[in-house]
């Protein structure tokens, strides 16, 4: 279970602590704290590292790493080659090719406090022996890591850029190489004297995206209605990390060196490199941009002196920094301490702590979420602190409000410091001319949203809910909003906005979607309907949105805008106002015809375009989409592999409810927990009348065998088949469309090239394939058929060894097939004839 969280780029899944002799001396309780710190870690991962939107801030993720970290030093049963705690956080998304490195990169230890960093030296003096290090102190830049490839096309040519790369899983990154060679300062063919230059050479960097430019980012960001970065660090990574390049060029990212990979020096001459700091000078001499606030020290009060120096000055520097990373500067002690399978023993990050700030607390409220959680949060008067202004903090709960002691009317202390969540800490020391008058909060009883009485999340609880799930509005809009979103159905034009105004507009004061099941009837036609049922059932949803309007409200104090008059603002999403001139209306007057004041807005046929297309997506994708508790991606993904069809598991679900749960929990991938979370969902009748209201609307609820054979590979891979290989697919394949064979090849670290050429590697032949296979067969390359190309994703190429599959097996040897990179032959193998 939990390595398919390691490799794939699919979103994190329960995981369970692990079992075995070792376990056994581990008490039930840590075991659970353990799992439970894991899954949390993972999706936090997922988040960060994918989405570029961490739910938690820094410090917790922190946090929570430190306290793993601390269980499995008490409990030493419980580290397993999963743990975070052993390998580099981060994955990798579908979006890119994949790149494998060349070497591992890794992350960094941290350090806290002074005697974190003391400790470190002395860890590292005592494995040295008696040899000293210098010190190489430099910013740590919050921005995300960078691999650049350089190579000599030929001798005595300048090296070049031939790939760049994120980090990923510190194994396979994502290439971004089009994307990074629209950053300005990052040189294309390396300067200086070409004789200097390796024949190979991996820079490692950072890329960020100056303090200043990010606020003028996230201002534009706003102007154009969309929401703003958290900080510099994901609006860097969102800015390089975009399908068009032309976007990345438009945002004016930097990138400063740290480090380098693989070398291979060739014919390069020159003084031989003895310390790290030298292959800083050696790269500015290239033109590769290094940070001007790098120091090398000969002791640790000299690091200190770093640290302390840029803890005063941290927003002088042009990039965001989270801290200080402190490394061994000679490159052979560096080589003699090595690295653990997640950091290198030479160096330590000292992470400063978060910046604090104080403002007044105007208002505590109460938000409902999408299973009705309450939430108190706090409205603050606006206070910028570590690159944004703040005007709301979560409070959880009533038992967080107490313990922090606050009231309606404090002064309070905030942080957040390199990190997204603000966080209230406490009441700041009042002045004593401060006069504001001071009200302690209470819980309300009733739902905001709603009226109804609020209850115990669980019986026990302090956390309480509103438990009018059917039907409270904030409830029916979160799970609205979730059906849009990337792990759901992913469609793009559902967002918070559009779910708030299908859910809640203030015109008409019936919405149009009572509950979620009444989304997919705004395109309530099945695949093969006529088209002019098409038009019609369009017109309807088409005039349906364009009634809707929503008050503007000012962002800061929620409360309605008014204009010129003292009138209400209100805004139309799907529609657009038509006006006619005098001679327009006279002319349609006269040939008795009427002009429409107003037609659907582009955002209103967007909208149902993608709802249209959301109803052929995957199984799995629809059991996100239902909000069922505990059922995330990786179980969806799991149930779907199971089951099929919506029919199928509906027929165990709702069948026996002790046989239901028991044969749910057999389901690799899903536990008891899930398998209860499911038979109680579908126990609820209107939970099944949407799923029942999405069939009669043609949501498909049903794998193809194409889906299907791509879903059991996927679940079986353990890190890229086919990774390395360019795979061309020419012809009709029975059982993948064009989409899934090309996904089916990605998702596996492959390429799908389009066209025929020497670095094709395999070309898989369907039905009718025509000049392709001919010119796949005179250059003798390796071609399959069907079964050829399900064994390949499934084995990699040593499955498709002469003679195992395909019908042109040249006498060239399977590409990779003995590469180190390439993983293990049959993984997956089972599922090959799906
Ligand atoms: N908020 C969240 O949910 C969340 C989730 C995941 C990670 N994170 C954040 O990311 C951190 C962990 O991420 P990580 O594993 O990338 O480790 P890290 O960011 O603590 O340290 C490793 C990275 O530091 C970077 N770095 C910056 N300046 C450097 C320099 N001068 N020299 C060398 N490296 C430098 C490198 O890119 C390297 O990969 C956490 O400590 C947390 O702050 C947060």
């Amino acid at each position: 279970m939990t390595d398919a969280v390691d490799d794939a780029p699919a979103a994190p899944g329960p995981h369970d602590a692990p079992a075995g002799d070792a376990a056994q001396e581990v008490p039930a309780q840590a075991r659970h704290r353990w799992s439970e710190l894991v899954e949390r870690i993972d999706a936090d991962q997922f988040a960060y590292y994918v989405l570029d939107a961490p739910p938690s801030s820094d410090a917790d993720y922190d946090a929570r790493l430190r306290e793993l970290a601390e269980l499995e030093e008490r409990y030493p049963g419980l580290v397993t080659p999963q743990s975070p705690t052993q390998r580099v956080g981060g994955t990798f998304s579908t979006d890119f090719a994949t790149a494998a490195h060349v070497q591992r990169m890794l992350s960094l230890d941290n350090a806290f406090s002074d005697e974190d960093v003391a400790a470190w030296a002395d860890r590292a003096l005592r494995d040295l022996g008696a040899a000293a290090p210098h010190y190489l102190c430099e910013l740590k830049i919050d921005g995300l890591a960078i691999a650049l490839l350089y190579q000599r096309p030929r001798p005595g040519e300048p090296a070049r850029l031939v790939r760049a790369a994120t980090r990923g899983d510190g194994r396979t990154g994502e290439d971004v190489t089009l994307n990074v060679r629209t950053i300005a300062s990052v040189p294309d063919v390396l300067g200086g004297d070409p004789a200097t230059h390796p024949d190979v050479i991996e820079i490692r960097g950072e890329v960020f995206l100056p303090v200043e430019a990010f606020a003028r980012l996230n201002e534009a960001q706003v102007a154009a209605g969309k929401a703003p970065f958290a900080n510099p660090r994901n609006a860097a990574a969102g800015s390089l990390r975009q399908k068009d390049p032309r976007v990345t060029a438009s945002r004016p990212l930097g990138m400063y060196a740290h480090g380098i990979g693989a070398f291979e020096r060739g014919s390069a001459g020159g003084p031989g490199i003895e310390r790290q700091s030298q292959v800083y000078d050696l790269l500015a001499s290239w033109g590769v941009p290094t940070s001007s606030h790098t120091r090398v020290v000969d002791g640790l009060d000299g690091v200190r002196e770093m640290i302390a120096y840029y803890g005063e000055h941290r927003h002088d520097v042009e990039h965001e920094i989270d801290g200080v990373v402190v490394k061994v500067d000679e490159i052979d002690l560096q080589r003699r301490l090595g690295a653990t399978s997640r950091a290198p023993r030479w160096a330590i990050a000292y992470k400063y702590p978060p910046e604090e700030v104080v403002t007044r607390l105007l208002a505590i409220e109460l938000g409902i979420g999408r299973t009705g959680r309450a939430t108190p949060f706090a409205v603050m008067e606006p206070v910028f602190v570590s690159g944004s202004t703040v005007r709301q903090a979560t409070l959880h709960n009533q038992d967080v409000v107490r313990a922090k002691g606050v009231r309606v009317g404090d002064m309070v202390v905030l942080r957040k410091a390199g990190d997204v969540i603000p966080e209230i800490v406490g009441p700041a020391p009042q002045a004593p001319d401060d006069t504001v008058e001071r009200v302690e909060w209470h819980m309300p009883a009733d739902c905001p949203e709603c009226g109804t009485p609020l209850r115990p999340m669980r019986e026990g609880d302090v956390d309480l809910r509103c438990p009018n799930a059917e039907s409270c509005p904030a409830q029916v809009r979160g799970r609205v909003e979730h059906i849009g979103s990337r792990g759901a159905f992913d469609i793009e034009a559902l967002g918070e906005v559009t779910a708030a105004a299908l859910t809640q507009p203030d015109v008409p004061s019936t919405p149009p979607l009572r509950t979620e099941a009444d989304l997919f009837a705004l395109v309530g036609y099945g695949p093969d309907a006529p088209q002019d049922e098409r038009a019609r059932v369009r017109d309807a949803s088409l005039r349906t949105l364009g009634a809707i309007e929503v008050v503007v409200r000012d962002p800061e104090t929620g409360l309605p805008r008014e204009d010129e008059d003292g009138n209400v603002r209100r805004r139309a999403p799907f529609r657009r106002q038509l006006t006619w001139s005098k001679a327009e209306r006279a002319r349609a007057e006269a040939d008795g015809r009427e002009l429409p004041d107003w037609e659907p807005s582009t955002a209103a046929r967007t909208l149902l375009d993608q709802l249209d297309l959301a109803k052929e997506k995957e199984l799995w994708r629809v059991l996100v989409a239902l909000s069922i508790r505990n059922v995330g991606p990786t179980a969806a993904r799991a149930l779907a592999q199971e089951f099929r069809s919506m029919a199928a598991l509906r027929e165990v679900v709702e069948g026996d409810p002790v046989a239901a749960a028991e044969r749910l929990s057999g389901v690799d991938g899903v536990g008891p927990t899930i398998a209860q979370s499911l038979v109680d969902w579908f126990a609820t009748p209107w939970h099944a009348a949407v799923v029942d209201a999405w069939a009669a609307a043609g949501v498909r609820m049903a794998d193809t065998a194409g889906e299907q054979v791509a879903r059991t590979l996927e679940v079986a891979d353990e890190g890229g088949t086919v990774r390395g290989l360019t795979v061309v697919v020419t012809g009709g394949l029975e059982r993948f469309s064009r989409d899934e064979a090309k996904e089916a090849i990605l998702s596996r670290g492959g390429k799908a090239a389009g066209s025929v050429s020497k670095k094709t590697d395999f070309v898989v032949v369907g039905e009718n394939a025509g000049s392709k296979e001919t010119k796949a067969r005179e250059l003798g390359l390796r071609i399959l058929d069907e079964a050829g190309f399900e064994a390949l994703l499934a084995g990699g190429p040593a499955a498709v060894a002469d003679g195992a599959a395909g019908d042109g097996a040249a006498d060239r040897p399977a590409p990779g097939a003995d590469d180190a990179a390439a993983p293990r032959a049959g993984a997956g193998a089972e599922g090959g004839d799906a």
